[in-house]
């Protein structure tokens, strides 16, 4: 056979595949995992939010919702955060590796990690060309949320969010930058440390091969920044619930849904079951 039909011999290539390919396809298999697991647990589709964006709150429903309690602003905003906590618990769920983790550290990851995926997934709902969000059925911008009394705190959400869709993420981006997210081995109070780090290390592979590929290194590294960006908004959030609630002791308990009280505040309830 002419030269150029030999076959390719060269075992030191075949040998660098075989050893490499395991690593690739289960780092393949775990980003189709993890984007499987976003699409099945998002409460929107993407598409649909972008849909919608033409329907913006009139100034009468923006001075509707100005003219509500701060009660019934907080109320209404920490049913819909619990809302889409449900869905992020669900989406942790189906990642794999992440039941086979303990009770504990299952419950660890979610508390410290819920409110930060739904950040991020919040760039989806959010219309960076006039800086509104999707709340309700409808887009507002920050003056819908005045009468919450925390004008810091939504202007940084929303400054994050734009700062977010800046970096024009695709889906297959949002729903492996939230695993990683989730998947934190740095959170106090673990019970297997290494294990976590180990489940997070696979994801944050798969995710470090998918960006290559698709020549978008250059998002990781503003990414990392992301996720300081994201421990500040969520002490920010305690911070002004804590205020929120030294002024009403008593509301808490009847005004939050049970998960949104136990995720933050430090309530000596039940174990989230
Ligand atoms: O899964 C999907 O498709 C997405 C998931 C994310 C959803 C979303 O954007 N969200 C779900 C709940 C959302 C949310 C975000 C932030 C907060 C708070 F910070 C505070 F209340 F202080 F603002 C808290 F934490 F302190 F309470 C509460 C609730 S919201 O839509 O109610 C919203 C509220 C205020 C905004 F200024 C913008 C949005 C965000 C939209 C649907």
């Amino acid at each position: 056979p002419s030269p150029d039909q030999q076959p390719v011999n060269a075992p030191g290539l075949t040998c660098r595949l075989v050893c490499v390919l395991p690593s690739l396809l289960s780092s393949d298999c775990l980003t189709a995992n993890i984007v499987k697991s976003h699409r099945e647990t998002c409460q929107y589709r993407v598409e649909e939010l972008q849909a919608l964006r033409w329907k913006v709150f009139s100034r009468e429903e923006v001075l509707a919702y100005q003219s509500k309690s701060v009660e019934e602003m907080w109320q209404r905003c920490a049913y819909r955060l619990t809302d889409s906590i449900q869905y992020v618990v669900e989406f942790a769920k189906r990642i794999d590796g992440f039941l086979e983790l303990s009770q504990n550290d299952q419950i660890v990851l979610l508390k410290g990690g819920s409110l930060e995926v739904v950040l991020v997934r919040m760039c989806r709902s959010f219309n960076p060309d006039n800086g509104t969000v999707f709340f309700e059925g409808k887009y507002g911008g920050t003056e819908v949320f005045k009468s919450l009394g925390c004008n810091d705190l939504i202007a940084s959400i929303f400054e994050f969010s734009q700062s977010l869709c800046a970096l024009h993420l695709s889906e297959q981006e949002v729903a492996l930058f939230t695993a990683v997210v989730l998947l934190n081995p740095e959170r106090a109070w673990l019970q297997d440390k290494e294990k976590v780090a180990r489940l997070h290390s696979h994801v944050d592979v798969a995710f470090k091969n998918t960006l290559q590929r698709s020549h978008r290194d250059t998002v990781l590294s503003k990414l990392s920044q992301k996720t300081l960006q994201l421990k500040s908004l969520c002490s920010l959030h305690i911070d002004r619930l804590r205020s929120f609630l030294e002024l009403r002791p008593l509301l808490a308990h009847s005004l939050f849904p049970p998960l949104y009280h136990e995720l933050f505040t430090d309530s000596p309830d039940a174990p989230l079951e």
